[in-house]
């Protein structure tokens, strides 16, 4: 007994030592910004193991994040974990992540950010020449054509949720949970135009072969991402009831993905001519490039990667900053009954097309200040290929404003900070479209929510067009309001229901919304 003591207690003694070195070698070679010490890392990989409910230092850090810094007197702030995680700079400021996004080649993912790859590897997983050659590849499916698809398939849609029970009679409705209406819109769309499957409104996801609607198959599979992604591959293979079930869904997405693929290899090789309205579909234009590369293109599984992301990232994203602004407007009716204005204005009773899409800015605004104050991405991981400096505005104390990270040492993007930045974007808590007419370009430059530089999000136009198309249509049908309780103001009615849950994505889920026919 006495033995193993000794050895747990000089097995201890070095492992503070070792931790103390790194201590040590982070704060040498991370110079400028203000250190705060923790006992360990705020960051979502951590955060993962904290319970809902309980101290979340990743939470509490992206909400209180102006704090924080105001406190630093910075906008960068190096976080040292005594002991357990990565030292890592959190970085709210607008310009410096702009260089992070901007130069690929200083600033790759690390490792740990590159997890997203159990279906294959995807151009969010990869860095340099790989995911040149991804995004080379999947890029130019997303072009115009896409968009007016894009715009004609969530016209469709809308249309078929008029006509659908919970919408048609009647002239006001409460729903307890908008979520559910925007994550179905968003898959629907993306299964029409990513896939081309035209899956009706009411109706269930079903395809041979499969007995479970492949609907709920999705939705589940994007909620346990997070798990998914942070506990490793042989956790999921444990015999566990629960574990199993989600492994189980896990491997009905891929085999979904799989037959698709095969069938489309199988139908295009077949084709003399593809320019057909199926070839004009993501999943079709991806499959036929990779084949057009020969041996340059996408292997099976990185095809299936890349899918996977846009199930993933093609609906989670915009069906939540759809609620969010949905909600917004519903608290802040000044701005509803304007931009209702607007899209009268512009289309009176006709039927909208995408040709509108760009008179309806002030409808693009209210999205764009939505995903500013909840941007879905939460946080970026970059990691220094070399030792280097950056400057930018506001970054140190003393107003030297250059800092110096050493290869190897990590910053992460804090997106919140970055969005609700003041000196950037000036009374940053308030819902305020309009600020997005202002002709500075800096408002969208320094604006990162999806994204800068060669690595900016690829579904951005597909995501915007589909939301301006989706909240024309019903913020001119029906005026959105909250369901104040008694002597509630908007307000607080918008601090109680909008309460952020962040996962891979930050979310907020449960909007409550009261829809009256206009
Ligand atoms: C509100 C909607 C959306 C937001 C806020 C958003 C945000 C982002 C962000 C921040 C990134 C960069 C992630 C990183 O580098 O760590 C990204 C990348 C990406 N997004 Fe989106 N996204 C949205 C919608 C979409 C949609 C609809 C699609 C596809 C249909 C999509 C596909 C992608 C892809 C493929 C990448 C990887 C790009 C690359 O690394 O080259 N996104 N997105």
């Amino acid at each position: 007994m006495a033995g193993f003591l000794q050895l747990a207690s000089l097995g201890l003694g070095l492992w503070l030592v070792r931790r103390a070195l790194y201590v040590y070698k982070a704060i040498r070679n991370i110079r400028g910004i203000p250190v705060y010490i923790s006992l360990i890392e705020p960051s979502s990989i951590c955060s993962a193991f904290f319970p809902k409910g309980t101290w979340n230092p990743r939470i509490t850090h992206a909400w209180d994040h102006q704090e924080r810094y105001d406190e630093m007197g910075a906008e960068a702030i190096l976080f040292v974990p005594l002991f357990f995680g990565v030292a890592v700079v959190h970085s709210g400021s607008p310009e410096l992540n702009r260089q992070l996004y901007t130069d690929i080649k200083t600033w790759p993912k690390p490792a740990r950010a590159l997890n997203l790859n159990f279906m294959g590897e995807n151009l969010l997983t990869l860095n340099g020449e790989d995911w040149r050659k991804h995004r080379k590849i999947t890029a130019p499916a997303f072009d115009s054509q896409i968009y007016a698809d894009v715009w004609k398939v969530t016209t469709n849609l809308y249309c078929q949720m008029m006509n659908s029970e919970a919408w048609k009679s009647g002239d006001q409705h409460y729903f307890d949970n908008f979520n559910d209406i925007t994550t179905r819109l968003a898959l629907l769309v993306i299964a029409a135009c990513g896939f081309n499957m035209n899956v009706p409104w009411d109706g269930p996801f079903l395809r041979e072969g499969f007995e479970e609607p492949l609907d709920s198959v999705i939705v589940r599979v994007c909620k346990v991402l997070l798990p998914r992604i942070v506990f490793p591959d042989w956790i999921w293979k444990a015999p566990i009831k629960g574990v199993r079930e989600l492994q189980r869904s896990f491997l009905e997405m891929q085999r979904f993905l799989d037959l698709e693929i095969e069938a489309k290899r199988k139908e295009l090789s077949l084709e003399k001519e593809h320019d057909t309205a199926e070839s004009k579909n993501l999943f079709s234009r991806v499959v036929l490039a990779s084949q057009t590369e020969g041996a340059k293109g996408l292997t099976h599984e990185e095809i299936r990667g890349n899918l996977f992301i846009y199930l993933f990232a093609g609906h989670e994203t915009t069906a939540h900053t759809l609620v969010t602004a949905l909600a917004l407007l519903a608290a802040y009716q000044d701005e509803q009954e304007r931009v209702y204005r607007h899209i009268m204005s512009v289309a009176g009773d006709r039927d909208m097309e995408y040709a509108d899409y760009s008179d309806l800015t002030p409808v693009l605004h209210c999205f764009y200040e939505a995903l500013r104050l909840y941007p879905l991405a939460t946080n970026s991981l970059r990691i220094a290929a070399e030792d280097t400096s950056i400057t930018a505005p506001g970054l140190t104390k003393d107003g030297n404003n250059t800092v110096f990270i050493g290869k190897g040492f990590e910053v992460i993007v804090d997106m919140v900070g970055s969005t609700r930045n003041a000196r950037n974007f000036p009374d940053p808590i308030a819902f305020k479209p309009r600020r997005w007419e202002s002709a500075d370009t800096a408002v969208m430059e320094n604006f990162m929510a999806f994204s800068a530089g060669p690595r900016l999000c690829l579904g951005r136009k597909f995501s915007t067009v589909e939301s301006v198309c989706f909240l024309s249509n019903v913020l001119r049908d029906w005026r959105f309001d909250a369901k104040l309780e008694e002597g509630e103001t908007a307000t607080l009615w918008l601090e109680r229901v909008m309460k952020p849950d962040i996962g891979v994505t930050l979310k907020i889920d449960n909007t409550p919304l009261l829809v009256t026919r206009r």
